[in-house]
C-alpha cells in the first residue's frame, strides 16, 4: 500500500460519530518496565479515547509499545512491566482500579483479544466447538446444548468450511487460517463491546490475511464492537479503521480520522511509515530515515528529533506540543507538515 495509491475512493465511508460518550477512554497511560539499575518508561502518558463501534488503528514499529498499550488496557502488562500512571475508564469504570475477580469477568465478556499464534491460545486436548461453547458457558451463563448452538453459529459466521463437521475437530487438525477463525470466534462469541487485536494476522500467508481482515473488519461492525487494531501495518489500516493512531516509543505522535491521516500526513514519523510502503523513490528519499542516520533524542524534546529530517534545534530542547491541526486531527510536532 503506498501512499501514493491511497485516495479516499479506496476507503469507506466513515461509520462512527465521535460526538458520544467514549465506551474506552485513555487517560495519561504510564508503563515501566524495572531494569536492574533503573526502569524505562515504556509508555509515556498515552491517551486515546474509543467510541461505540468504532475501529481504531495503532500502527508503529517494532518496540513503539503496542503490546504493552494493548495488555494495559486489560490491566496486565507484560511482565515485568508495571502501570504507574493513568487511567482507562471502559463504560464508566476505571478497569485499573476494579478487583481481580471483576477484571475476569470483564475480559471474555465485555473484552476480547485477538493475538497471533492462534495455535498457543488454543488447548490442544479439546475439540474446538468445546472451547468456544466454554467461552459462552462461563460468560454468558448458558447450558451446554444452548453454548454448542452458539458455537455452531460463529463457525458459520467465521467462515470455517464445513462447520458442522469441524466442532469436533481437534486443533492441530486446522490450518494458521482456520485456527485464526476459530479464535475470532472465540473473541466474538459473547458480543463483547471492545475487541483488541494485537497483529492478529502476522505469521499467516497474505491471501489468508487479507481474508481474515476483512472478516475481523466486517465481524465487528456487524456486532456493533469497537476494536483497536494493531498492526506493524500502516496501508492496512487504510481499509477498515475509522481512526489512525501513530505510537513511537511509546507515545501517540499522530491520531487522525483515516482520511486525514493518509491524504494529509502531518508528523515526519507517519511520513516515514508511510513512505516505507510506498512505491514513490522521492517520498521515500525525503522521509525515510536509515538505521545508520538514528541519533538518541534528548529527554527533554521531542522522542523524534534525532531521526527526523526535518528537525530544528528546539525540536530537541523543547516537547511539542500534541496540536489539533484540523478537527480530530492531532500531532505531536513543533513542525506539523501541511498540506495546502
Ligand atoms: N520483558 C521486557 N523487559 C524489559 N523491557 C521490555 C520487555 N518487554 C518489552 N519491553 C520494552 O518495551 C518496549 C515496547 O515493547 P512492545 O512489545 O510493547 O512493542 P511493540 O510495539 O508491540 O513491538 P512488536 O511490534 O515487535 O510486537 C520495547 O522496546 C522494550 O524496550
Amino acid at each position: 500500500m503506498s501512499q501514493a495509491a491511497v485516495t479516499s475512493e479506496h476507503m469507506p465511508p466513515h461509520r462512527v460519530a465521535t460526538a458520544t460518550a467514549p465506551l474506552v477512554d485513555i487517560r495519561g497511560l504510564e508503563v515501566d518496565f524495572p531494569g536492574a539499575s533503573d526502569s524505562k518508561r515504556v509508555l509515556k502518558g498515552v491517551s486515546l479515547s474509543v467510541q461505540p463501534g468504532e475501529i481504531i488503528g495503532l500502527v508503529g514499529e517494532s518496540g513503539a509499545g503496542k503490546t504493552t498499550l494493548a495488555r494495559s488496557i486489560l490491566g496486565v502488562p507484560p511482565a515485568p512491566g508495571k502501570i504507574v500512571g493513568g487511567e482507562v475508564v471502559f463504560e464508566g469504570r476505571n478497569i485499573l482500579a476494579l478487583p481481580e475477580p471483576e477484571l475476569r469477568k470483564l475480559r471474555g465478556r465485555r473484552l476480547s483479544v485477538v493475538v497471533p499464534n492462534p495455535r498457543a491460545e488454543l488447548n490442544p486436548t479439546m475439540t474446538i466447538g468445546r472451547q468456544i461453547a466454554a467461552m459462552a458457558q462461563i460468560h454468558l451463563g448458558v447450558g451446554r446444548k444452548e453454548a454448542l448452538r452458539l458455537a455452531l453459529g460463529i463457525l458459520r459466521d467465521v467462515q470455517i468450511p464445513d462447520p458442522e463437521r469441524r466442532m469436533n475437530a481437534y486443533p492441530h487438525e486446522l490450518s494458521g487460517g482456520m485456527a485464526q477463525r476459530v479464535v475470532i470466534a472465540m473473541a466474538l462469541i459473547c458480543n463483547p463491546a471492545f475487541i483488541i487485536s494485537d497483529d492478529a494476522t502476522s505469521g499467516l500467508d497474505v491471501t489468508v490475511q487479507s481474508q481474515i481482515l476483512s472478516l475481523l473488519g466486517r465481524l465487528a461492525a456487524d456486532h456493533g464492537s469497537a476494536m483497536l487494531f494493531i498492526t506493524r501495518d500502516i496501508g492496512i489500516t487504510a481499509h477498515f479503521c475509522d481512526r489512525v493512531a501513530v505510537l513511537y516509543g511509546g507515545e501517540i505522535m499522530e491520531l487522525a480520522p483515516r482520511e486525514d491521516l493518509f491524504l494529509r500526513p502531518a508528523h515526519p514519523y507517519t511520513l516515514m511509515l508511510l513512505a516505507a510502503f510506498s512505491h514513490s523513490p522521492a517520498l521515500r528519499d525525503a522521509w525515510s530515515v536509515p538505521e545508520t542516520g538514528r541519533r538518541r533524542t534528548q529527554a527533554k524534546g521531542c522522542h523524534y528529533a534525532g531521526r527526523c529530517p526535518i528537525a530544528q534545534p528546539v525540536c530537541s530542547e523543547k516537547r511539542p506540543p500534541f496540536a489539533e491541526i484540523s478537527p480530530g486531527h492531532f500531532a505531536l510536532c513543533h513542525f506539523p507538515v501541511s498540506h495546502e
